[in-house]
C-alpha cells in the first residue's frame, strides 16, 4: 500500500521552499497518499514520466488541478488543449502545432535578438537592475503579446489572469484567495482579447481563426485556444528567463563556461529548468485501477506529479541538485511529457536563447545585488524580485 504522508504540497511553507521536502517524497516510495489534500502523489522521474505518458489511464479530461470536472464544475472553461484527452486533443493540439511552426520562429527570431540585445544593452548601462521586473518579465512582454496580436492597453493583466490560473489548479488556499481579488479585471481582458475583432490580422491569434475559417474548430474553439497562448505563454517565460538568470548568478564559474562555449547555450535553458522547474507540479486522474509497483490507485483519482522532485531524482540524475550548464538534459519533465508535452517549449526556448545571447556577449558576470524573494504560486515557482549587479564584458 501507499506511505500514507502528512506533507501538504500546497502550504505556504512548501510553495516557499519545495525542494526541501521533494526528498521525502521520493523517498516514501514510488507511490504515496497525500493526506492533506486527499489524492496520491508521485515524485520519482521513473513513475512521472510514465505516467505522463500513459495519457489514457492518467488522464487530463477531467482537469489537471485538484479538481476532478466528472465531480466539480471548473473554474473556468476547460482549456481544449491542457485538459481534453484524445481524441479531441489531436485535432486542437493539431491546429495549435501549425499556428507554432518552427517556421513562424524563424520570422520571428531576428526581431527577438533585436529586442534582447537593446533591453541588454540598457541593463549593462545600469549596472544594477530587477533581474524580474527588468528582464524576465519585460522580455516576453516585450515580444509574446504582439506575437499573438493582444490589443495594447491592458496587457499587463496578463501575468495577474496566468497566476491565478496556476493558482487555481491547487486547491482553494490562502495563495488562491490573494490572487483571486485582482483576478477578476484581468479575466474580463483576457475574454475580450481572445476574441476574433480584437486580434491584429498577422497574429498567431489570428492564426488560429484561420482553422476555424478552414474548417478546423468552430470560432468558438478557436477564441478559446487562443486563450492558451495567454494562459500558457507569459507566466512560465519570465519565471523561466528568471530563473535562468538566477541560476546564473549563483553559479558564476557555469555562467563563464556557457561565455566560453556558445554550444551550451542551448543546454543552459533545459538545465535551469531541470535544477528549477518553473512549472512545479500537474495532476492526472485514473481512469481505470492502476497497479504501481504494488500499490493499486483506484479509479477517479487525483494523483499529484511532481515534475520538479522527478527532475532532481537521484535515481536518473547524477548530482541532481547541482547546477551544471553542460549537463544532458534529455528526459527532464519540466516541459511535461508524451502528447501534452509543452506546445510553446520551442518559444520558450528561443526566448531564453536570444537573451542568454544578449547577455553572454556583453556581460562578464552576473551576480546577486541582494536576496530574491519568491512569489508564493500553487503550481508555479516564481520569483517576485532578483536583484542583480553586472560587470560589463
Ligand atoms: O491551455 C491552457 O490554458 C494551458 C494553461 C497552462 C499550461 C501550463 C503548462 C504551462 C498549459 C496550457
Amino acid at each position: 500500500i501507499a506511505a500514507r504522508l502528512a506533507i501538504d504540497p500546497f502550504d505556504e511553507a512548501f510553495l516557499a521552499d519545495p525542494y526541501a521536502h521533494h526528498e521525502a517524497l521520493r523517498e516514501a516510495g514510488p507511490v504515496v497518499w497525500l493526506d492533506a489534500i486527499g489524492a496520491y502523489g508521485m515524485a520519482r522521474h521513473a513513475e512521472v514520466s510514465a505516467a505522463l505518458r500513459d495519457h489514457e489511464a492518467f488522464c487530463s479530461g477531467r482537469g489537471v488541478g485538484l479538481s476532478d470536472f466528472a465531480i466539480e464544475d471548473p473554474w473556468r472553461p476547460p482549456s481544449l488543449l491542457l485538459e481534453t484527452d484524445p481524441p479531441l486533443h489531436d485535432r486542437t493540439r493539431g491546429i495549435m502545432n501549425k499556428v507554432v511552426s518552427l517556421a513562424a520562429l524563424k520570422t520571428l527570431r531576428p526581431r527577438w535578438e533585436q529586442t534582447a540585445e537593446a533591453l541588454v544593452d540598457r541593463l549593462v548601462e545600469k549596472r544594477r537592475f530587477d533581474a524580474v521586473t527588468e528582464l524576465g518579465e519585460a522580455f516576453p512582454m516585450a515580444v509574446f503579446p504582439d506575437t499573438i496580436g493582444v490589443p495594447e492597453d491592458g496587457r499587463e493583466l496578463l501575468l495577474v489572469y496566468a497566476a491565478s490560473v496556476f493558482n487555481a489548479f491547487g486547491p482553494r488556499n490562502a495563495v488562491f484567495a490573494r490572487g483571486e481579488a485582482e483576478a477578476a479585471p484581468a479575466i474580463g481582458w483576457v475574454a475580450q482579447a481572445c476574441k476574433r475583432e480584437n486580434l491584429s490580422p498577422d497574429g498567431w491569434g489570428a492564426g488560429v481563426y484561420a482553422a476555424a475559417d478552414r474548417g478546423e474548430c468552430s470560432e468558438a474553439e478557436a477564441e478559446r485556444l487562443v486563450r492558451s497562448f495567454l494562459t500558457a505563454g507569459i507566466d512560465t517565460t519570465v519565471n523561466g528567463i528568471g530563473h535562468l538568470v538566477l541560476a546564473l548568478a549563483t553559479h558564476p564559474d557555469e555562467y563563464a563556461n556557457v561565455r566560453a562555449n556558445p554550444a551550451l547555450e542551448k543546454r543552459a535553458l533545459d538545465e535551469s529548468l531541470r535544477w528549477d522547474s518553473t512549472v512545479q507540479t500537474f495532476f492526472r486522474t485514473t481512469t481505470r485501477d492502476v497497479e504501481i509497483a504494488g500499490t493499486t490507485i483506484p479509479e477517479g483519482a487525483k494523483v499529484l506529479l511532481f515534475l520538479a522532485a522527478a527532475n532532481r531524482d537521484p535515481r536518473r540524475w547524477n548530482d541532481p541538485d547541482r547546477f551544471v550548464a553542460d549537463r544532458p538534459t534529455s528526459g527532464h519533465v519540466g516541459f511535461g511529457f508524451g502528447i501534452h508535452q509543452c506546445l510553446g517549449q520551442m518559444v520558450a526556448r528561443l526566448e531564453a536563447e536570444v537573451v542568454l545571447r544578449a547577455l553572454v556577449r556583453r556581460v562578464r558576470r552576473v551576480t546577486l545585488a541582494g536576496t530574491p524573494e519568491r512569489r508564493l504560486n500553487n503550481t508555479l515557482h516564481a520569483i517576485h524580485r532578483l536583484p542583480v549587479g553586472i560587470e560589463p564584458a
